[in-house]
């Protein structure tokens, strides 16, 4: 019998805190990532997911610090706002800083990939919200990341645009298979994509939950209602309150 030793993990946080004048915000953080996990990560207002993400990414030089976290190299991040420079073409601010001899090409197969294959020359100022998330998707899966680090990259789109993005994103996933931690509000988006759900409370993980719901994904699966009712209660929502 042949034995096979699990892949390392991609992310391993240890003991991992941070606070802002003298306040905790992350208490000692462990957790391990496996690589190709999605995960999502859930939490009330001001429970400190982008304070983690934000660690991972390695943007918290304001923070107070202490413990240890380990990630890929390749790391790509994908914000709220679409973030792209308004005088460089889409094309441009796509491939703007890339590295590979192939870039314009792969820049314009990814474009295609999102539904912007028309709009490479175009200004970024043209597109509406949907499509300039769309090119930051784009963007960052350019750099085919071995990590893929999102703060509620839909957050700001129209609902059914949303649901649009959400497919888009598990589709390049599974294609791609980097490791995402995703930062969500949204408890159907959680459960829709992500293999594994953290819940943050109190600068602790306090839920993990593994997510063994066969896509694609329907949100009347008993399962999936199942997990929303205890992923709603614990982020204090009280069913049947609205
Ligand atoms: N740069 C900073 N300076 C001071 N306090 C900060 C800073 N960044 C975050 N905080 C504080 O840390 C706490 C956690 O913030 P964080 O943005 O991580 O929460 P969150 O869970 O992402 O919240 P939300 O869901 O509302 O986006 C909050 O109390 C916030 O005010």
């Amino acid at each position: 019998m042949t034995y096979h030793a699990p892949p390392p993990p991609a992310v391993v946080l240890t003991d991992l805190s941070r606070g802002f004048a003298g306040k905790a915000v992350l208490d000692r953080v462990s957790l391990q990532i496996p690589s190709g996990q999605f995960v999502a990560l859930l939490g009330e207002s001001g429970s400190g997911k982008t304070t983690l993400l934000r660690a991972l990414a390695d943007l918290d030089d304001e923070a107070e610090s202490s413990g240890t976290y380990e990630t890929p190299e390749s790391v790509s991040v994908l914000f709220q706002d679409a973030r792209l420079l308004p005088w460089l073409s889409v094309l441009d601010n796509l491939v703007l800083g890339l590295r590979r001899p192939d870039g314009r090409a792969a820049a314009l197969a990814l474009l295609e990939a999102v539904g912007l294959g028309d709009k490479a020359e175009v200004w970024p100022d043209t597109l509406s919200g949907g499509q300039k998330q769309r090119a930051a998707l784009a963007r960052s899966l350019l750099r085919e990341p071995a990590l893929l680090l999102a703060d509620e990259p839909f957050g700001a789109l129209d609902a059914l645009t949303r649901l649009k993005m959400q497919a888009l994103l598990h589709d390049l996933v599974r294609r791609r298979r980097p490791t995402v931690v995703l930062v969500t509000h949204d408890v159907d988006e959680a459960l829709l994509l992500a293999d594994r759900i953290l819940v943050l409370k109190d600068g602790r993980i306090a839920e993990d939950h593994a997510v063994r719901i066969a896509h694609p994904r329907q949100a009347h699966h008993p399962d999936f209602i199942a997990l929303r009712g205890r992923l709603l209660a614990s982020l204090g929502v009280v069913a049947g309150t609205v």
